[in-house]
């Protein structure tokens, strides 16, 4: 694995980014639509190499070059490892430009600024909602061990990612899996002691500290995120699906438990710990729901879900569990199957234009009826029509296990039809938590459902959080009711913070200082 100095990392560069122009690329379809702007699969005309260009938006003239672009450049220029997206260059357009259409692109500026990637022929969640796909055990193995290794990289080189989450897990058809969109990420140091936004992590994805507001964190918050994927790999559809803040804490406590004292030394004083303190303590059930993974994986998977971070495993720690030592092993990326392409944004589209056919195809329907070829079939008192089955045997995770699961066939099966799993969108594109700002959330989310693609709120740009202390925001349990009335006695323990926190190691490799430095960054 290749590991570099902090701060020497891949410091030679081009003399000439920037210098070349996108005319130098032919764009061939658009394969994704982010934040900064649209994502084209491209060649290169004289080579003929087939890359990704991603152009950064520039629609706010006041504000110039977005930060955001700017970080993730500067974070991609100091990491080379073969988990983590290449950004090859930087090019430009001289002029203004069209969209698809031929209209004018709305950028204010006479230019744009393209980042020039690596093409990667799928992302995880295009890849996972595939119809029909199932990933068997060694390939859940395979992928979570590159995700494992690119991210063990990051943080040595003290780089918290932010955004973990399948659309931004890129995988090739040589089964190589890469981390991308370093547009939240940012580099930390151990001698930087100042606080950072918790505002960042996609809902879902989100680790109970940041959600309780916790403004000094470290490496762990990414392991929360590989976790909540995890499971998802294995349980075949996302564990966490929250509408919003306080209900995304909700979900988290019925599942992994509710924080105190005991099992989180110090959470007591994170910041909004009593605007979401649960009515009644709530019991760890991870084994409980997800007694249908492999003795190795839950282990494992209790490890990532730990509620307090200073105890949540490290990407190093979890690269030596047992569960990837354990028949069967993670298999060689090079063996696994090639697809056709599939980006979240194409499966979307998709599938969208499959529900415009199927409602055109409804609307002529009732135009021009048909009469009856023959009469339906006549359903028996009891038995269920067939069209209605997946509604009777709809199960949330909290009632066992999902209709078809990773079981003893080693195979992930993804739960299909509307009522499938939980549905992964907000299709109104709003929530109920009020004032939460969903500008990255408009545009993700294939899932695992055929509900409407609308991905849940997300961080990149900090909005008012309508959680706040002092703001009328129902309290955990109080969300989906059923956790008694009377809030629990929780002990004053020790300050959350720096000085509390148990030095956990004492190892002299680079790995074990920046973890035990992890709640001293910026
Ligand atoms: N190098 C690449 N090769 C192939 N596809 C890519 C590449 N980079 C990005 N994509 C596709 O474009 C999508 C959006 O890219 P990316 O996440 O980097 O943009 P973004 O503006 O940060 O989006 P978001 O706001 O959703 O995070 C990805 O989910 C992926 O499907």
């Amino acid at each position: 694995m290749a590991v570099a100095v902090p701060g020497e990392l891949n410091l030679l560069e081009s003399p000439n980014w920037g210098s070349r122009s996108v005319d130098c690329f032919e764009k061939l379809e658009q394969i994704g639509e982010g934040t900064y702007g649209q994502v084209y699969m491209a060649k290169e005309i004289t080579t003929g190499e087939v890359v990704a260009l991603k152009k950064i938006r520039m629609d706010n003239e006041r504000e110039g070059f977005p930060i955001t672009a700017i970080r993730e450049i500067k974070i991609l220029k100091k990491l080379n490892h073969e988990n983590v997206i290449q950004l090859k260059e930087i090019v430009t357009s001289p002029g203004p430009e069209k969209d698809e259409h031929g209209n004018p692109d709305g950028n204010k500026f006479k230019g744009s600024i393209y980042m020039v990637f690596e093409y990667m022929d799928h992302d995880l969640t295009g890849l996972s909602d595939r119809p029909g796909m199932r990933f068997t055990v060694p390939q859940i193995k395979c992928y979570m061990r590159q995700l494992l290794t690119g991210l063990h990289y990051c943080h040595v080189n003290q780089v918290l990612h932010r955004d973990i989450k399948g659309s931004n897990l890129l995988i090739d058809n040589e089964g190589n899996l890469k981390l991308a969109d370093f547009g939240l990420a940012r580099s930390f140091s151990s001698d930087h002691n100042g606080n950072l936004t918790n505002r960042v992590i996609t809902l879902w994805y989100r680790p109970p500290e940041l959600l309780l507001g916790a403004t000094k964190y470290g490496p762990s918050v990414d392991m929360w995120s590989v976790g909540c994927i995890f499971a998802e790999l294995l349980h075949g559809k996302p564990i966490l699906p929250g509408k919003n803040e306080p209900e995304q804490l909700n979900k988290i406590y019925e599942l992994c438990g509710s924080p105190d004292e005991i099992n989180w030394p110090g959470v007591t004083k994170i910041a909004w710990y009593n605007n979401f303190k649960p009515s009644r303590p709530l019991k760890r059930r991870v084994r409980d729901v997800f007694k249908h993974f492999d003795r190795h994986a839950l282990e494992l998977l209790e490890r990532m879900l730990t509620l307090n971070p200073s105890q949540r495993i490290s990407a190093k720690d979890a690269l030596d569990a047992e569960y990837f030592w354990n028949d069967p092993l993670p298999c060689d990326p090079k063996s696994l199957p090639k697809y056709e392409s599939s980006h979240e944004f194409q499966t979307k589209k998709k599938r969208q234009q499959q529900r415009q056919q199927e409602e055109t195809a409804k609307r002529q329907k009732l135009q021009h009826p048909q009469p009856h070829a023959r009469l339906p079939p006549i359903q028996q008192p009891g038995q269920i029509h067939p069209q209605h089955r997946s509604v009777s045997t709809h199960q949330s995770i909290y009632n066992g296990p999902p209709q078809a699961v990773a079981g003893p066939s080693h195979h992930y099966n993804k739960p299909r039809g509307l009522l499938g799993g939980p549905n992964r969108y907000n299709p109104q594109g709003t929530n109920s938590n009020g004032g939460y700002n969903q500008n990255r959330g408009t545009q993700g989310g294939a899932g695992y459902g055929n509900g409407g693609p609308s991905y849940p709120p997300q961080g990149r740009v900090p909005p008012p959080y309508a959680a706040m202390p002092g703001n009328n925001v129902p309290r955990i349990g109080d969300v989906t009711n059923g956790f008694g009335i009377s809030a629990p006695n929780y002990s004053q323990g020790a300050p959350y913070g720096p000085v509390s926190l148990p030095n956990r190691n004492q190892g002299t490799n680079i790995t074990d200082v920046n973890r035990n430095q992890q709640y001293g960054w910026k």
